[in-house]
């Protein structure tokens, strides 16, 4: 098999230039891992990486159990010991990590309730699993519930439980009152209500040093929960192929090629694949693989190469499809998704919008017009206002479909800057 003659095309450059943004370390996982989460000085090679952080109501004790956390696993050896000014209010969102045994986990614990809803739809705070912190004195509250169904929403598919506060509680009928109550709230919002673990204790004793039965033991059952219960990310080379095209060249004697960066999975040489977005669905098999010039056997995440694709014509593919592994993802019109609309000082609008506002949609490397309004359900849809910094649910109709699925991360846009970021959380039309 001759390589693809990339390098004596007008493609060359382009692609050339582009490949050289990404030097061939980025080509192994773990140093892809590391560049993308931005740990390079103390990220650890040897245990796999997990994200997770603290949600709940507000003063329910997330920053406090976050400091615990780190304190005890710092005393076994498995993180930095917690700043004091961790301790009180929570003024920026911190990133803290440590290591259990068997992982490595970065955490993150926001400041406030509207800053948890805006870095969990913007992808801020992406977390694989999350701790949801509720106070015993309190029991489950409106942002308890809130963080649960929004938790659902950017996928995260299982919590563990920590019920904090348990110093101020006397009676233990009050504490199986709590359980009982948040297993039917977890149930409520599709999460496994029977057998999540939930952990009961003091985050505060724990960081004072005190009353061990409730501090640091329980924040050791809490780790071990964490290990035990919370599912590692399936890592983007084992999920199903996707790659977005960028470009597309046609090139005599051997056909259409086309350029993009491999988003997720794996695809080999003879491989069988669908072109989707744009209309019809397209089958067909990649042909030929080639990145830097040299032909490959295989295309990984992560990879920025080209793919000649078997009996396509140039005009039949197009910049925003993408190329999958057959049946693994739908073209999509219209969706409904959380949306949250960035303040004029965040670069985002200055003034509200209101059902029928039509920016432009931009994912992966798509983008098309899309007219907004409000679900089925919403009272006086034709009166309400969205204003910036709001967080939304929205319904999203699309002028051209596009690849979409349950928790894909898009932008919109007006006049040249940005004024939303989303996730979808419920296909409505595909086609
Ligand atoms: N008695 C008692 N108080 C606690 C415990 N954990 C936290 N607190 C107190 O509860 C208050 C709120 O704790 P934080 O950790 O700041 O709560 P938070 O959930 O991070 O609050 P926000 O970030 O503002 O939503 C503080 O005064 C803590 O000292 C505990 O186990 N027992
Ligand atoms: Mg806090």
């Amino acid at each position: 098999m001759v390589a693809l003659p990339l390098a004596s095309c007008r493609a060359a450059a382009g692609l050339l230039s582009r490949a050289s943004l990404f030097p061939a370390c980025r080509r192994t996982w773990l140093a892809h891992t590391v560049s993308r989460r931005g740990y390079a000085d103390v990220y650890s090679r040897a245990k796999p990486h997990m994200n997770i952080g603290t949600i709940g109501h507000v003063d329910h004790g997330k920053t406090t159990l976050t400091a615990a956390i780190t304190k005890i696993l710092a005393e076994r050896g498995g993180a930095k010991p917690p700043e004091e000014k961790a301790r009180g209010i929570t003024i920026n969102s911190s990133h803290v990590e440590y290591e259990t045994d068997s992982r490595h986990y970065g955490h993150i614990d926001c400041p406030g309730h509207a800053d948890y809803i805006k870095n969990m739809i913007t992808g801020a705070a992406q977390m694989d699993g999350a701790i949801i912190v509720v106070s015993a004195t309190d029991g489950q509250m409106p942002q308890t519930r809130e963080h649960l169904l929004l938790a659902r929403q950017v996928g995260i598919k299982k919590l563990v439980v920590f019920i904090n506060k348990v110093d101020q509680i006397s009676d233990p009928e009050m504490l199986e009152l709590v359980d009982m109550e948040i297993r039917d709230l977890l149930s409520t919002y599709n999460f496994d209500g029977e057998n999540t673990p939930i952990i009961m204790g003091s985050a505060l004793a724990a960081l004072d040093g005190r009353d061990d039965a409730i501090g640091a033991s329980k924040i050791n059952e809490l780790v071990d929960a964490c290990d035990a219960w919370l599912d590692l990310p399936p890592r983007d080379l084992e999920k199903p192929f996707c790659l977005p095209v960028e470009d597309v060249f046609s090139i005599s004697g051997r056909g259409t090629v086309a350029t993009g960066r491999v988003e997720r999975g794996t695809a080999t040489k003879g491989t069988e694949v669908e072109i989707i977005g744009h209309g019809e669905k397209i089958k067909t098999t990649l042909t030929g693989i080639e990145m830097f010039h040299k032909e490959l056997e295989r295309a990984e995440a992560g990879d920025n190469l080209g793919v000649l694709l078997r009996g396509l014509k140039r005009e039949q593919l197009s910049r925003g499809q993408v190329i999958i592994a057959p049946g693994s993802m739908k073209s999509v019109k219209k969706f409904q998704a959380q949306v949250y609309i960035l303040t004029k000082d965040e670069g985002g609008r200055y003034t509200p919008f209101m059902s029928n506002y039509k920016p432009q949609l931009f994912v992966r490397t798509a983008d098309t017009t899309v007219a907004l309004s409000f679900p089925e359900g919403t009272p006086d849809p034709e009166e309400k206002m969205v204003m910036p910094g709001d967080n939304v649910d929205l319904v999203c109709e699309l002028i051209h479909d596009v690849a979409m699925e349950v928790g894909t991360r898009f932008t919109l846009r007006e006049g040249g800057k940005t004024v939303g970021t989303g996730i979808v959380t419920k296909i409505l039309v595909a086609v």
